[in-house]
């Protein structure tokens, strides 16, 4: 695989690395930007397996990296951690005058809409595309996990759920799990995808579930804050598990009293998540 990579900067973290890159995407037809961290191990030669994190409205790969604290629990597990832009950006891109449609806010789909077609192809990129690179490129091996916060939750659980056998295990934080029947996905998809509901449906997470066949093996872990504001109108998380009861889907929901949709809140209990894929991936 042939593919130019433009370091935009590079730290020393807990014994590795933590480094930005800009590169041409195929998908969206821009430059996007991403970031990795690479645990101490990949300096002793051994391929580790990566973490995906998927980020939520307004991110880019810089919120998880600076926030999170991901970064010493990662080194000592020996796990990549891989943090993608949340869509598209650049002055060609189109943009909307607001926080949860637009740059900052691909929802992780394949547009099929005008003017966001052109570009919005977050799917395609953070499923084939930014994988593939970063398997081509870094010290990786091709045993993956993935998570994310809100839209990013979304992504995370949706990306898993379309594709079994990609993932040793998927979690998230106060993900979206019903974007087709809550205002911030009903914007993006009507938005994105058009007003046909039948393909929203291959987008959300509670109606993939319902309807997953086979039924792979994919445990999934999620935690919701308690007084999170977004929690009634955007996320309801027993939704999903809702839907995993009657299919005796490995999922486990955890009820966080006190804790908001903070990166607060991620930073708090990431370190569960990355033990929890470290693992499933080592299964
Ligand atoms: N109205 C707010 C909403 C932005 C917000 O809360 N973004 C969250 C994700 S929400 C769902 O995807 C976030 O992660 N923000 C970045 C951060 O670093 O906290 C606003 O525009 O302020």
């Amino acid at each position: 695989m042939s593919v130019s990579l433009e370091l935009l900067s590079s730290q020393r973290a807990f014994g590795g690395w933590h480094k930005r890159y800009r590169h041409q995407s195929a998908s969206t037809g821009t430059a996007m930007t991403f970031a990795i961290y690479l645990p101490p191990q990949t300096a002793q030669g051994d391929k580790v397996p990566v973490l995906y994190w998927l980020s939520g409205l307004t991110c880019n790969d810089e919120n998880f990296a600076t926030k999170a604290g991901a970064q010493r629990v990662a080194a000592e597990l020996g796990l990549a951690l891989v943090m993608p832009d949340t869509s598209p950006r650049g002055e060609g891109v189109a943009d909307a005058d607001r926080y949860d449609l637009g740059q900052g806010a691909g929802f992780y789909v394949n547009a099929t809409q005008a003017p966001w077609a052109a570009h919005y192809r977050m799917y395609d990129y953070v499923v084939d595309e930014l994988p593939a690179l970063v398997e081509a490129c870094f010290p990786v091996s091709g045993k993956r996990a993935i998570s994310g916060h809100s839209m990013g939750g979304h992504g995370a659980l949706m990306v898993a759920l379309r594709n079994p056998g990609r993932y040793a295990s998927v979690s998230a934080f106060a993900p979206i799990v019903n974007p087709a029947s809550v205002p911030w996905g009903q914007l993006a998809f009507s938005s994105y995808l058009g007003e046909d509901r039948a393909a929203w449906a291959a987008y959300d997470s509670c109606q993939l579930l319902a309807e997953a066949q086979p039924l792979p093996t994919l445990p999934i872990l999620i935690d919701q804050g308690e007084q999170d504001s977004f929690k009634p109108e955007q996320l309801q998380p027993e939704a999903l598990q809702l839907a995993a009861s009657k299919r005796d889907w490995p999922l486990t929901l955890r009820l966080q009293p006190g804790y908001d949709h903070s990166y607060y809140f991620v930073a708090s209990f990431i370190e569960d998540h990355l033990r929890f894929h470290a693992a499933n991936l080592a299964a």
